[in-house]
């Protein structure tokens, strides 16, 4: 299924060895529940199947107990909360790449649908694969969720008690020292990060929480940069820049003329 966007039936029969009366009537029951989509050429998964196959894997494997409600629906993903079987809290994020084109390959047919729809699987599962990869080698010694599980295109992760800094008014609760004190842990995570070998790639106000405790955990990694990268320096930057643009509003870099992208980058980089 992996390589192909629309199964014939006779494929599915001959793969399935059951009689084609009785492929056909699961299938009509998976299309019914929207788990698979159907076309001229044949069958193909859809992405609540792909989903379910997901949380099957996931269920199978002794891990995941219940999904309860939806916490975020970003950009490129999913994330709900979820119950593990060991009783903890988590969350799970479906990677939903190429979203739009998948919709946009539904309404045209044949080859180029087809491409899409490959794609979307493809990336997406390819994404989530990265995510987990790069959340491995961060944590714990990075304020990143912990890694818990990774099957097709979901990871599970440890759930972040915490607000986005989009969302929060810093100045409401903290004193400017103490704000000041914050962008600058920030940077020391991001600095911790580049030594491990990565950049973050995407990092702004929307992807950091902050706890009760103001203690804060880096979310969002899967498009993470090695720092070997021929960009590595452009994309530092602007990941520096994000945080200070968001910071900047509190005035923190009146008394502080550290603050600024090419003192903290050669910081952090030590070149
Ligand atoms: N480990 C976590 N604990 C708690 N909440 C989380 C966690 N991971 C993600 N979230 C919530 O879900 C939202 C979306 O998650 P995330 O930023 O990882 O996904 P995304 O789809 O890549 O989003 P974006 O469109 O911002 O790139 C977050 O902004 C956050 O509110
Ligand atoms: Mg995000
Ligand atoms: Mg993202």
């Amino acid at each position: 299924m992996r390589y192909h966007e629309w199964v014939p039936l006779d494929e599915i029969v001959r793969k399935a060895k059951m009689p084609e009366k009785d492929v056909l009537y699961r299938l009509k029951r998976l299309n019914k529940f929207g788990f698979v989509v159907r076309s001229v050429y044949g069958y193909a998964v859809s992405m609540g199947g792909y989903d379910a196959l997901a949380v099957n894997a996931f269920v199978k494997k002794g891990i995941l107990k219940a999904i309860g409600n939806k916490l975020g629906v970003g950009k490129e993903g999913d994330v709900y909360n979820v119950l593990l079987e060991d009783g903890r809290e988590a969350v799970l994020k479906f990677h939903k790449h190429g979203r739009t084109c998948f919709t946009r390959g539904k309404r045209y047919r044949g080859y180029l649908a087809d491409k899409h729809h490959i794609s979307w699987l493809y990336v997406s599962r390819l994404t989530a694969q990265q995510e987990f990869e790069i959340l491995n080698e961060l944590f714990p010694v990075v304020k990143v969720p912990e890694p818990i599980e990774w099957n097709r295109h979901a990871i599970i992760m440890g759930k972040v008690v915490g607000e986005e800094l989009k969302r929060l008014d810093l100045s409401e609760f903290m004193s400017i020292e103490e704000i000041r004190d914050l962008f600058w842990k920030i940077i020391e995570e991001v600095k911790k990060a580049y030594k491990i070998g990565y950049i973050h790639g995407d990092l702004s106000e929307f992807n950091i929480l902050l706890d009760e405790s103001r203690d804060f955990v880096i979310i969002d990694w899967p498009q993470a940069i090695p720092t070997y990268h021929p960009d590595a320096e452009f994309y530092l930057k602007r990941d520096i820049w994000n945080v200070i643009r968001y910071f900047k509003k509190y005035k923190i870099d009146k008394e502080d003329e550290n603050i600024n992208v090419d003192y903290i980058h050669k910081y952090i980089t030590g070149k």
